[in-house]
This record gives structure tokens, sequence and C-alpha cells, in this order.
């Protein structure tokens, strides 16, 4: 089995990967996350995973590296990591009853064979109706720190969701099976 590195400080991440069996090992990335307002919002997220799997490919030798960079977008505005509880309540108010998406862009590198691609996985997640009581409860969880649009599905954020259209693990960080694709497809390599 090829050395698989996972360029990610995510938990969440990793957890996806053990769920499937696969205890990856972890070199995070210490790139700088700025972007660039005027590219497309899943340019964006496949430029940032980019970054991070380069950053890595540079400390390690002979493996597989995977990145990816997890953002929300509603009508074309990226709604980032929450600076604070205000920021995480104007957000929650704003996807309230809403449709928005969220965009995973992966970056997989095989820095032996010099293979580099890019690719990226997109849910529409619906929110319900919340009222200003579950707002304020759901922020007492703390649960929006480090998450992009202030929820997690994967806890007490899924009793915001109504519906997704698409794969649930790319909303929590990670397009485990579309990964499995590129990997199989470029790499010749399938995580099952
Ligand atoms: C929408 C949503 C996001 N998230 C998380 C996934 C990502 O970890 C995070 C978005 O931040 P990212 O910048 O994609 O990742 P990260 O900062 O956690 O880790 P690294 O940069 O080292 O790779 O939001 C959830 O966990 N659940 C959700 O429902």
């Amino acid at each position: 089995m090829k050395n698989f590195i996972l360029a990610s400080a995510s938990p969440r991440r990793k957890e996806i990967f053990k769920q499937i069996g696969i205890d990856i090992k972890v070199v995070e990335s210490s790139i700088n996350e700025s972007i660039r307002t005027d590219e497309r919002p899943e340019q964006i997220a496949m430029s940032l995973a980019f970054q991070k799997a380069i950053d890595v490919s540079n400390k390690v030798d002979n493996s597989i590296i995977i990145a990816a960079d997890t953002i929300v977008v509603k009508e074309n505005e990226i709604i980032g990591k929450p600076k604070n509880k205000l920021d995480a309540r104007k957000t929650l108010q704003s996807l309230s009853g809403q449709k928005h998406s969220v965009i995973t862009g992966f970056a997989l590198i095989d820095n032996n064979r010099l293979t580099k691609i890019v690719d990226y996985e997109l849910t529409e997640v619906y929110f319900k109706d919340l009222d200003t009581i579950e707002i304020e409860a759901y922020l007492e969880t703390y649960e929006y720190l480090d998450k992009a649009g202030s929820y997690a599905i994967q806890g007490k954020g899924s009793l915001l969701v109504e519906k997704i259209n698409g794969c649930y693990f790319n909303v929590v960080g990670l397009p485990i099976s579309k990964i499995n694709d590129s990997l199989k497809k470029y790499f010749d390599i399938s995580l099952i």
C-alpha cells in the first residue's frame, strides 16, 4: 500500500479515513489561507487545497498527499469560518430557510511520480426555518467554531438541516467517494 499523507489539521477529515478503515498519517500544512475574491468559489477551494498539498509535498518523500478545503457559498457569497459568536449568529440567520452550497476542493499529489490532480465536489444543503431561540441554543454548543458556514452537519447542526442534495461527507470536509474515483482513474489505486 502506498504511503498516504493527509495534509489537514481537521480531525473530521482524519475521522472520515478512519471510518473506511484507514489510519492515515497527518502532516499539517502551514499556508496562509488568503483568497482572491475575483475567482469562482470552486477555483478558490481547489487553489487552497492545492497550496496545502504542495506545502506538505515539499516536507515528505515518496507519498500520496491528500489535501482539501471546504467553503460555504450562498448566492455567490463565500461564507468562511466565523470570527466570533456574532459572526456565527449572522451566518446562521442568513442560512435559515435557505439553500446554500458546500464546496470542497481537493488535491492529490504523488510526489514520487510527480502526478498532481485537483478537483472539487459540491453539495446543496437546505436549512430549516430557524427561530431565534434555536439559533441561540445552537450557538451555546460552540460547535460553530472552526467550521465553514458556522455549523457542523455531523453534530447538532444536523438538526438545522432539512435535506441535502449530494455527498454528505463532502459537507463534513472530504468527498471521500469522489477522491477514490480520482485515485482509481489517475493513480490506479482503490481505497476499497
Ligand atoms: C459545513 C461544515 C464544515 N465543516 C468543517 C470542515 C472543515 O474542517 C472546516 C472548513 O475549514 P478548512 O479550511 O477546509 O479546513 P481546516 O481549517 O479544518 O483544516 P486544514 O486547513 O488544516 O485542512 O469546516 C464541518 O466539519 N461540518 C460542516 O457541516
